[in-house]
């Protein structure tokens, strides 16, 4: 058996796994939160039982800290259960990584050389990475790039009509995120179809935090709605996802907001938080159901930009075998699920009322049988892909 650590660090959070990769058994699991802030959380969680805490954790390499602890006072231990590989989300990995990588000194400056185009992301992977290295010398580390199922993308859908010079000296091209999870999730939803996945046109939707759609042809990513960095697409919790990139010339010229600020904005202050003050979904949908019109408003302009995504991609694809949600708001808001595919009958998309309302954490239809386009829930695990691939890395 494989035992590999899987690290996913976010901008102020860590999330961990300890994964039995050929079992797919869950050995321990945790998070660790509100880092830089001045109480942080962690939570623990093992076969036998669950250990949270309230603690100071001001970065990344004392958020590891408190995992490695956690792992010595509950465990299981890592001694006995010695790690084939830690397996690292890194989210940008640009145009070069195409596959799950073994972390070398050079691949380090190169997620390092990528933290421009990613900076919500690359310096907290970079952070996650140098504390496991420094943990466990002797392990192999592994990148697996959010961007990576996207290498995939025909030019048509990854170029920006910009001047194609300036563009390449540049870097800015559409890179897509999220890979892994669409990755995983196209899979899982042909193996639940029982059809090869090389036959089904997918539309995949991963309403999370960060959301983004990705149209799938044949296990391939054809299109997706992120773009050179995670700020292109959806609505999300704080970005603004598609905008006018007038708009930001227009605040520059009328407030002399500079782009340190615009970024801030578009990144950290917009989305679902600057439209209603809430950038949690579950905040959002209690705020509206009370009667807040901006908490309505801006329910409705998420919906309608994921309907927009749908019909596009259907387009692009040119017949579609299902549709795919996942990740937080996907697997778990029924009313987010009906609300982004109402009105679309006539293209063959329906939700099934009853079975939307069923709650499961395995793959399941909410189409009704008789449907042209299925409609699947199916949860997303990031992790297990992670693990999966990681070893592949290094047993490869
Ligand atoms: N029952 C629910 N109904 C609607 N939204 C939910 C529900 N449970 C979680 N969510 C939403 O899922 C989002 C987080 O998704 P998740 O995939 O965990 O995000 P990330 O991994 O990007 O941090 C939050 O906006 C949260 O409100
Ligand atoms: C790439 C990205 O947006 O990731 P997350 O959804 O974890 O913020
Ligand atoms: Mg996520």
């Amino acid at each position: 058996m494989s035992t590999i650590l899987v690290v996913n660090s976010g901008s102020s959070s860590f999330k961990y796994q300890l994964i039995e990769v050929e079992s797919e058994k869950v050995l321990a699991s945790g998070l660790v939160e509100r880092i830089g802030e001045e109480s942080g959380h962690s939570r623990h969680t093992t076969q036998v039982g669950l250990w949270e805490r309230e603690v100071p954790i001001p970065d990344h390499a004392a958020g590891f800290g408190v995992m490695l602890e956690a792992f010595q006072e509950h465990g299981p231990s890592l001694d006995a259960n010695p790690l084939a590989a830690v397996g690292h989300r890194v989210v940008h990995g640009g145009k070069r990584f195409h596959e799950a990588t073994v972390i070398t000194d050079l691949v380090k400056i190169n997620i390092e050389d990528l933290e421009e185009l990613a900076p919500l992301h690359n310096p907290a992977n970079l952070q996650g990475i140098e504390a496991a290295q420094e943990a466990f010398p002797d392990v192999p580390q592994v990148a697996v790039f959010d961007t990576a199922f996207h290498q995939t993308l025909p030019p048509a859908a990854y170029t920006y009509a910009i001047d194609a010079t300036l563009a390449d000296k540049q870097r800015i091209r559409r890179y897509g995120f999220h890979g892994t999870s669409h990755k995983y999730v196209s899979g899982a939803a042909a193996e639940f179809l029982g059809r090869p996945l090389e036959e089904l046109k997918l539309i995949v939707l991963h309403l999370g935090n960060g959301a983004s759609v990705c149209a799938v042809d044949g296990g391939m990513s054809v299109e997706t709605s992120m773009g050179m960095t995670p700020l292109e697409g959806l609505v999300m919790g704080t970005r603004s996802g598609d905008i006018d990139p007038a708009v930001l010339f227009h605040l520059n010229r009328k407030t002399g907001m500079g782009f340190a600020e615009l970024d801030e904005l578009l990144n950290r202050k917009s989305g679902l938080l600057g439209l209603s003050g809430h950038g949690d979904m579950r905040d959002v949908q209690k705020a509206a159901a009370a009667g807040d019109a901006a908490a309505a408003l801006a329910l409705e302009v998420y919906l309608h930009r994921i309907r927009g995504y749908v019909g596009n991609y259907y387009a692009q694809l040119g017949h579609l075998d299902a549709i795919v949600f996942t990740a937080g708001v996907g697997e778990n808001g029924p009313a987010v699920r009906a609300g982004a595919l109402a009105g679309l009958s006539e293209l063959g998309i329906s939700v099934d009322p009853v079975l939307n309302e069923v709650e499961s954490r395995s793959p399941r239809y909410i189409s009704p049988a008789t449907s042209p386009v299925a409609v699947l829930v199916v949860p997303t695990n990031e992790e297990l892909e992670i693990a999966r691939q990681s070893l592949a890395a290094v047993s490869g």
